[in-house]
């Protein structure tokens, strides 16, 4: 799926694009001047945001890197605009039988970015697609490639007329996702078909003179899982993101004095040449993002989510929001819910009257889903100024909807790498936004699990809880809540004779009822009227049950 270039938020609050955006100008980094207007121009970029000032001249310098920064941040531009300069700038001209140069994993923007170098092709083959196809745009030449990795090491490995010697680039965008996608033999096999490995001399003599194979690892969430692929595929590379970490400089070697055993120190060794350490593990969000938690029990789920659903829609006329759900399933059956819930916001209960609950537009997005019907929905979802989208993780990675303000998520996500890349589906680019994390009671430890990763949320103020803080925090008001649930009960327990049978006060959740009268617990301090009732209710209750064991006894 493709990503988007947004234009750069003209309203963002000034503290999310605080420290976002360098001081510097996209002249200033090297970039040729054409593309420097491109970006301003056609593409309404200002200024490269820090994490660009920073990657473009070490991408541009032809050194390995490897860059952690928050979602929403850049990224992309921040290894692409590099690769376009250096191909624009090649003489004599590049064709499209010159081959893939670089390997990375979006579309889009490279598209609009390499809109003034029509020279420069863009492509992509990531299966779900029929393989001739695939075969016969490669034939005819792509200058850059977006690949996912089983497809591409299938064409490495078929497609003769796939010409990779010139390739200059290998760009791993999200490399902790593809790794735990289960992509890492095939990764190990692609750099070993691309002569790659760190340590194996370039098998394919490139056709650029003496420029070497340039390898670039990106993610918001690098994790000590990438470094198996960082160590055989990058070599000395500059880290970025990484500075509180020890750098790769640091590395030391081996300690013939030491009293260990040889493995014992190979283990050690090995730790000490990680880039990315365990205890480092924390990932990066936006500064500016607002991160809540609602606990709710299982019942009340759906409930909640329809109520959060309505309130966001009537506070603000544009509002965009994605649900994450866990499986493709959940988000057919929620997505039937929000776009064809009808109700009667009135008492009138005249069909005629009816209206749908939620007045957006809903958009789902699955894995299940036919590629046609996701594109329309990726497209749909993006154009809309006020819509939902019902998801699973599909659309948590990399994706760049516009004006996504509110991130729900529905079903815990399990991996915090998850989490982050969910959230950061808001927030971006300086932007405003907020998240919320459905919890019940029972998985209130998932919040300890966040906080090892950095990522703290704090409870969302949902408006039962408020109502209850009201209720406690004033004595006349807990006092008029307490006679006021007193006296519902014994208005209950009065249903004349034949009523009882369906108003039947034994069988009412006391707690339940305090609680609809904002009270956190029953009252235990109660009037000598309704002792007198509860009494009653008890007796009640006590001739009920010889019955029933008479009626048992009786059957058998
Ligand atoms: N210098 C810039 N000025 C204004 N907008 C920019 C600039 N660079 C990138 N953008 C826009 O910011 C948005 C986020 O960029 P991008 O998708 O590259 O972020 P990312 O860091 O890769 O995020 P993720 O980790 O979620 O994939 C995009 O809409 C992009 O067009």
């Amino acid at each position: 799926m493709s990503k988007k270039l947004g234009k750069p938020p003209a309203a963002a609050k000034e503290e999310g694009r605080e420290g976002l955006f360098a001081s510097c100008s996209f002249a200033d980094l090297g970039l040729h001047p054409t593309l420097c207007a491109h970006l301003q121009d056609k593409m309404s970029f200002q200024a490269p945001t820090r994490i660009q000032a920073e990657a473009i001249p070490v991408a541009m310098s032809g050194q390995h890197m490897l860059v952690k920064a928050a979602t929403g941040t850049g990224k992309t531009l921040a290894y692409l605009a590099p690769i376009v300069h250096l191909l624009q700038m090649r003489e004599p001209r590049v064709e499209r039988t010159d081959g893939t140069f670089g390997d990375y994993l979006v579309y889009g923007i490279a598209q609009q970015l390499v809109h003034r170098f029509h020279w420069i092709v863009p492509g992509y083959v990531m299966g779900g697609e029929n393989r001739a196809k695939e075969k016969a745009r490669l034939r005819k030449g792509i200058s850059i490639l977006i690949a996912t990795p089983g497809r591409l090491l299938d064409h490495l490995q078929h497609t003769a007329s796939f010409v990779y010697s010139n390739l200059r680039w290998i760009v791993f965008d999200e490399a902790d996702s593809i790794l735990e996608l289960g992509f890492g033999k095939a990764l190990e096999d692609i750099l070993e078909h691309l002569g790659s490995r760190s340590g194996v001399p370039d098998q394919n003599k490139n056709k650029m003179g003496n420029m070497q194979r340039q390898n670039l690892l990106l993610s918001a969430t690098l994790n000590e899982k990438v470094n198996r692929l960082a160590k055989i595929s990058l070599k000395n590379p500059v880290m970025i993101g990484l500075d509180d970490q020890k750098k790769q400089s640091n590395m030391l070697g081996k300690n013939h004095t030491s009293l260990l055993s040889d493995d014992e120190e190979d283990e050690i060794l090995e730790k000490k040449n990680d880039f990315v350490e365990h205890e480092h593990d924390d990932y990066k969000l936006p500064a500016q993002l607002v991160q809540r938690y609602v606990k709710v029990s299982c019942g009340s789920r759906l409930t909640v989510l329809l109520t959060i659903l309505k309130s966001l829609f009537e506070r603000q006329v544009s509002q965009k929001v994605v649900v994450f759900m866990s499986t493709c399933d959940s988000v057919d059956f929620h997505h039937t819910i929000l776009s064809q819930l009808e109700w009667s916001p009135g008492l009138q209960l005249d069909m005629d009257k009816k209206q749908k609950f939620l007045s957006c537009k809903v958009f789902r997005l699955h894995g299940n889903m036919e590629q046609e019907e996701r594109k329309k929905s990726f497209l749909g979802f993006g154009s809309e100024k006020s819509a939902i989208l019902v998801s699973t993780d599909i659309a948590a990675r990399g994706l760049d909807f516009p004006k996504v303000k509110y991130i729900i998520q529905y079903d815990s996500p399990g991996e915090a790498s998850e989490y982050v890349h969910r959230v950061g589906r808001t927030a971006r680019i300086g932007e405003k936004g907020e998240a919320l994390l459905f919890l019940q009671p029972v998985e209130l430890d998932y919040l300890q699990d966040l906080e090892r990763h950095g990522v703290s949320l704090t409870e969302y103020p949902f408006q039962k809880r408020s109502l209850e803080g009201f209720v406690a925090a004033e004595a006349e008001m807990k006092k008029l809540a307490r006679d006021a649930f007193c006296s519902w009960v014994r208005a209950y327990t009065a249903h004349r004779g034949e009523l009882k049978k369906i108003f039947m006060v034994k069988k009412l959740h006391l707690g339940h009822v305090a609680r609809s009268f904002g009270l956190k617990e029953q009252p235990s301090l109660v009037g000598r009227s309704h002792q007198v009732q509860l009494k009653k209710r008890k007796k009640e209750q006590k001739r009920e049950r010889p019955t029933k064991k008479r009626k048992l006894s009786s059957k058998k």
